[in-house]
């Protein structure tokens, strides 16, 4: 699956910033994680922890990131313009699971460091990486983590024993599980609807763009809008006193910066789908002809997909039944 332009702009969280890990972020960093209160609770670090081996980690989560195979990011807390912590993900994206790690040094505890910054890194990941949980694992006896964990939103789903350098032994440790509908508002209801809620109709209108080698365009939703992360199709509301066709010229423009003629635009399916606050219905419209090549205009991630390539790509619950339909139109 090709994902195109995962920009990594530094993070913001009140008055903490994330940003990609830096060579020159060594000394500092070492100084801070270099102390028995932190790599006690670090799998995968020594303690004495020697500063050439932070500097082999440092360069080679450098590559990864560039790679697209892990984000490692160094928090600055910027009111003292001081490191105070780290926290980075390692992705796998074949299973599409993030793993999530993070320590904060043992003098900016009880600042809620942690969980500010979980929080803001899950959902920046959920909506930009190739992934759709993030996993987290925290000894048994690491409390702090554990409530950081559970206030944002992270679910325990298992147990284990994993060996902590540091303590040169096995820990029982929990697992944790954070999908997309944890912190993303916008789930369809898990009950039928009651007939006796009727909820209001929504009218979207989308396309479907075909290139000349039968790839369709997918548009990632944006961090900020519901479902971020989720793939639609390029579309949105039908104002008071549009038409499904104009809306959709209109849309397309706001959205992607692609004039059509709605001449151009053939009716191809509709989704009705009931959503937790509203009910949906949606006619999304074919198109193969459009003047200026797509662009992203709401920040949100374009892909070019093939039907082989289709079901990779987890798409809105609505949008589901298109499927099938759009892999029999592209063979
Ligand atoms: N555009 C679009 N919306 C979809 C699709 N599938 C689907 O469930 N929707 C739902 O339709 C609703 C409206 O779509 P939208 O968020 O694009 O609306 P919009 O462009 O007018 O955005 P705005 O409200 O931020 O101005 C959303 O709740 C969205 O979840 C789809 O394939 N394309
Ligand atoms: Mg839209």
């Amino acid at each position: 699956m090709t994902i195109h332009n995962v920009s990594v702009p530094p993070l913001k969280i009140d008055h903490y910033t994330l940003r990609l890990i830096e060579a020159e972020d060594i000394h500092s960093i070492h100084s801070l994680i270099n102390d028995w209160n932190v790599v006690r609770m670090l799998s995968q670090v020594p303690f004495p922890y020697p500063k050439s081996l932070l500097e082999q980690w440092i360069d080679s989560v450098s590559k990864e990131s560039e790679e697209g195979k892990s984000y490692h990011f160094t928090i600055i807390d910027e009111t003292i313009q001081k490191i105070v912590g780290c926290i980075g993900l390692r992705v796998d994206s074949k299973d599409q699971i993030g793993k999530i790690g993070y320590w904060i040094a043992h003098k900016y505890w009880g600042q809620q460091i942690a969980s500010k910054t979980l929080q803001r890194i899950s959902t920046w990941a959920l909506a930009n990486l190739n992934i759709n949980y993030i996993r987290a694992t925290a000894a048994d006896d690491n409390m702090a983590s554990i409530a950081v964990l559970k206030k944002c939103g992270y679910q325990p789903f298992g147990q284990g024993k994993e060996k902590f350098l540091a303590r040169a032994t096995e820990q029982p440790v929990s697992y944790f599980l954070l999908q997309r509908e944890d912190i993303c508002p916008g789930k369809a209801p898990s009950m039928p609807p009651s007939s006796s809620t009727p909820k209001k109709i929504l009218l979207v209108v989308a396309a479907a763009l075909i290139d000349t080698e039968g790839r369709l365009l997918l548009a990632r939703r944006p961090e900020g809008k519901s479902m971020a992360g989720m793939w639609e199709f390029p579309g949105g509301k039908i104002e008071p006193g549009e038409t499904p066709e104009a809306a959709l010229v209109r849309e397309l423009k706001e959205e992607i910066n692609v004039d059509v003629s709605q001449s151009c635009l053939a009716p191809f399916t509709f989704a009705s789908f009931e959503y937790a606050d509203f009910h949906l219905l949606m006619p999304l419209y074919v198109c193969h002809k459009w003047n200026n090549p797509p662009e992203p205009r709401e920040n949100q991630q374009l892909a070019w997909v093939s039907a082989e390539e289709l079901d990779h790509y987890l798409v809105m619950e609505a949008d589901k039944p298109f499927i099938p339909l759009l892999k029999d139109l592209l063979f």
